[in-house]
């Protein structure tokens, strides 16, 4: 056969696959309706294995492809019985129900000191606050917690350093809402007690990931690098040793706090160093115009579950932004995800693909839609 003519022969195939395909999905409907008059779950486990166990073994050398294929057909037919039930009631309702934006929002609790690259993130989105400062990540989550805080603001990730577990999995542990997002560009400069030359400078201080963020220009300028608890905490110290021949790696914003003489702009190994920061809180709040929504979720083992999630996402056509996994500590080996997609939960689609999620997945949360400042 001629290229030409197997492609023809394809095309035959495909257009004699179609009907079947639709007229599948026409009887998953029907079992819709008899699953809302009978009250049953839309998913039906043993059911699917049985059809993947008969198909697999008839399949021969496919077997692996056919399962697949299958697979997704069952993923599709469940997603059309969620919304034609209305699957995820009270998700639904609580969606419904969420206000725009927190009538509270005067302390919110952030990581460092003042001038700390979390203070600048939180002026940036916030700028008429009151910041609340903390020395760990896990206080930030205990004065949301207590009310102490009205919000918490968290970095998340950073260009160059990825994610930052702990947070993750202090969100997976609250799962509170996500109700903002923000990204800045960490720029570092060198900062010294008096105005000098930078080739007097010979010790540096600052946070370890500002020291590794800098490594470039510390090693070609020979200079003897000191760790500090935070940025701002070497900018203050700093100012108040007001020595010679030392300086501090921070932010424009810390070394004008302290009052110190920038004597070197943009030391860091990349220009585009950026940390994304989110902002968490005890109730739902959904901004209009809210383009990114996070969930989290664990899976069971077993071959394909993460990918028949995210077939789904595909078949919505929604577009994942960022995936993470986190072991759950008091299971061998098994996940958490957490995951951010651009989207709004009031398009009719994506709502429904929650709430199927919502119904089928172990241990989900929708954690929130929320605009972000790139
Ligand atoms: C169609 C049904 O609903 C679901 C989808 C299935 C399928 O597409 O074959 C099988 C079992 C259920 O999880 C059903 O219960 O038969």
């Amino acid at each position: 056969m001629t290229l030409e003519e197997i492609r023809k022969e394809i095309d035959q195939i495909d257009e004699a696959l179609l009907p079947l395909f639709l007229k599948r999905m026409e009887c998953a409907k029907a079992v819709a309706v008899i699953k809302k008059e009978t009250g049953q779950p839309v998913l039906n486990a043993e059911r699917e294995q049985a059809i993947l166990n008969r198909i697999g073994s008839r399949a021969g050398e496919f077997g692996g492809e056919a399962r697949m294929l299958y697979a997704n057909m069952m993923d599709m037919s469940r997603s059309l019985q969620h919304s034609l039930l209305g699957s995820g009631q009270e998700l639904r309702a609580a969606i419904r129900d969420a206000g725009v934006k927190p009538e509270k929002a005067e302390k919110i609790a952030c990581l460092g000191e003042i001038g700390s690259y979390s203070h600048e993130a939180l002026l940036q989105l916030y700028p008429h606050t009151f910041p609340l400062f903390y020395q760990d990540f896990g206080g930030i989550f205990a004065a949301v917690e207590s009310g102490e805080a009205d919000l918490g603001l968290l970095p998340v990730e950073n260009s160059s350093a990825g994610s930052v577990g702990e947070v993750y999995d202090l969100i997976l542990q609250y799962r509170y809402s996500i109700i903002a997002a923000t990204t800045l560009l960490v720029r570092h400069c060198m900062a010294s007690a008096k105005k000098v030359d930078p080739r007097s400078i010979r010790t540096v201080y600052s946070h370890p990931q500002a020291l590794s963020q800098c490594s470039v220009y510390i090693e070609k300028n020979d200079l003897h690098a000191l760790p500090c608890s935070s940025t701002a905490a070497a900018a203050q110290m700093i100012a108040q040793r007001q020595e010679a021949g030392i300086a501090a790696i921070c932010s424009e914003h810390a070394a004008k706090q302290y009052k110190l003489h920038i004597v070197q702009n943009d030391i860091q190994n990349t220009s585009n160093n950026r940390t994304r920061f989110i902002v968490i809180s005890r109730r739902l709040y959904i901004p209009d115009g809210a383009q990114k929504i996070s969930l989290c979720f664990s899976l069971p083992h077993k071959t394909g579950s993460l990918y028949s999630v995210l077939a789904r996402f595909a078949a919505a056509g929604l577009n994942l932004t960022k995936i993470e996994s986190r072991p759950i500590a008091e299971r061998n080996f098994e996940y958490d995800f957490y995951l951010d997609f651009t989207g709004n939960v009031h398009e009719e689609r994506t709502l429904n693909l929650l709430c199927a999620l919502n119904d089928e997945l172990p241990r989900f949360s929708f954690l929130g839609n929320y605009t972000e400042n790139e």
